[in-house]
């Protein structure tokens, strides 16, 4: 990374616990406000990756996020206060920016990233950060980055663990490796779930975003060791934190070009999923269902700490584990219809595949979920 031709009086002043570190100095702090940094989302892990980057003096960052703020986000997404809810993040994100160093260029690319203005979006700066929650986007981040030759941190996050790494697959010294020879495919959909659906300790985001911050800064300035060709496992339960070697996948196909990543994720429904969405029932039907004479079996197949928190009445608790594996269908009814439910109908719509494959006919999910049941049909219900 090129260094900035001087640094002012006040950002001397500003930076001087940096400039007086050995490695980094006048010229690492240079370096710093030259740089050109991507942020992909301005949530649980942009929050404090953007802060700290600012705060560190970075010249330019770019943040690309279509969403707006929600109550649900403030627990983790700490860019963000309760002013902000409802206003997009990314101009949220760049208002508390400015409040902490104005010397920052703040660049808003307020779109969801897609394949078709990734690579002309990467091709502006100098590094990547990904800081999205979903894998159609993850391997999008990794293909365009690839293609743009730049190199990128990735973190992710799931209630108590984080994993972060850099990619670069042209880098110089011959170590970069790519996302898909750590993750080759992505997991089938519902298979991991995500932080909406399992959860996230909101301190989480501080620990692994401070890393992918620190990598940011190692790279720019060129001091220690990156996490190049190294992934990153931290365990806040255990308070632990291992590296291991990832190595090239001999089998991986070179990345020439940029595909749709919906479908490679299998979120674009195939035939088996449209012949499941037809057994959806809306929240209303629901309704009139629950109010007619006719029984039925109403079962939630979130976890207990979801059912606390809210559930329908009248319905039963059945965790989709114990679905999946096949130990809770002997306490299903063959002859009575079965409603299925989860949050978001993501869950549900698994179970539904079991509930079929095993000869249960009369079977059928709720589309939506709790969430849509909340905001159709009882709007006095609390949203999680
Ligand atoms: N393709 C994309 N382009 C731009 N931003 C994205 C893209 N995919 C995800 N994001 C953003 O990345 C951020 C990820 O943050 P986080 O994991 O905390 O999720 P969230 O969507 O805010 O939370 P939750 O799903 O729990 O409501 C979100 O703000 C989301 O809008």
């Amino acid at each position: 990374m090129e260094p900035a031709a001087d640094l002012t009086r006040e950002e001397v002043a500003r930076y001087s616990r940096h400039l007086i570190i050995p490695g980094v100095g006048v010229v690492g702090q240079r370096r710093l406000k030259n740089a050109r940094v991507l942020c992909i989302g301005a949530g649980g892990l942009g929050s404090p990756v953007l802060l700290y980057l600012a705060a560190a003096g970075v010249g330019t960052l770019g943040i690309v996020e279509f969403d707006d703020v929600e109550s649900s986000n403030l627990q983790r997404q700490v860019i963000h206060g309760i002013a902000d809810v409802g206003r997009p993040k990314g101009e949220s994100a760049r208002d508390t920016i400015r409040g902490i160093n104005d010397n920052v260029e703040v660049r808003l690319h307020p779109v969801r990233l897609d394949p078709g203005n990734a690579v002309a979006l990467f091709e502006q700066y100098d590094l990547i950060l990904d800081g999205t929650d979903n894998f159609a986007t993850r391997y999008l981040v990794n293909d365009a980055a690839v293609l743009a030759g730049k190199p990128y941190v990735w973190g992710s996050i799931f209630r108590f663990e984080g994993q972060v790494s850099v990619f670069w697959e042209a880098a110089p010294d011959g170590r970069g490796l790519n996302y898909r020879d750590l993750y080759p495919e992505a997991p089938p959909p519902g298979m991991v779930p995500s932080c909406a659906e399992g959860g996230v300790l909101g301190v989480l985001c501080a620990s692994v975003g401070s890393i992918m911050a620190t990598e940011a800064v190692k790279l720019i300035t060129g001091i220690g060791e990156s996490l190049l060709g190294r992934l990153m496992i931290y365990d806040a339960l255990a308070m632990s934190y291992r590296t291991v070697t990832l190595r090239r996948d001999p089998g991986r196909v070179p990345v020439t070009e940029l595909v749709d990543y919906e479908s490679f994720c299998g979120v674009v429904p195939d035939d088996g999923a449209a012949a499941l969405a037809e057994s959806t029932i809306t929240p209303t039907e629901l309704r009139r269902l629950l109010e007619s004479d006719r029984e039925i079996e109403l079962i939630d197949v979130r976890e207990p700490v979801e059912w606390d928190i809210v559930h329908i009445e009248g319905a039963r608790l059945i965790p989709k584990d114990r679905i999946l594996s096949g130990e809770a269908l002997a306490e299903l009814p063959q002859h009575r219809p079965i409603v299925l439910h989860c949050k978001t109908g993501i869950r549900s719509a698994e179970a539904l595949a079991v509930l079929k494959e095993a000869g249960f006919a009369d079977a059928t999910h709720l589309q939506g979920g709790v969430l849509a049941w909340a905001q159709q049909v009882d709007p006095s219900l609390p949203v999680y």
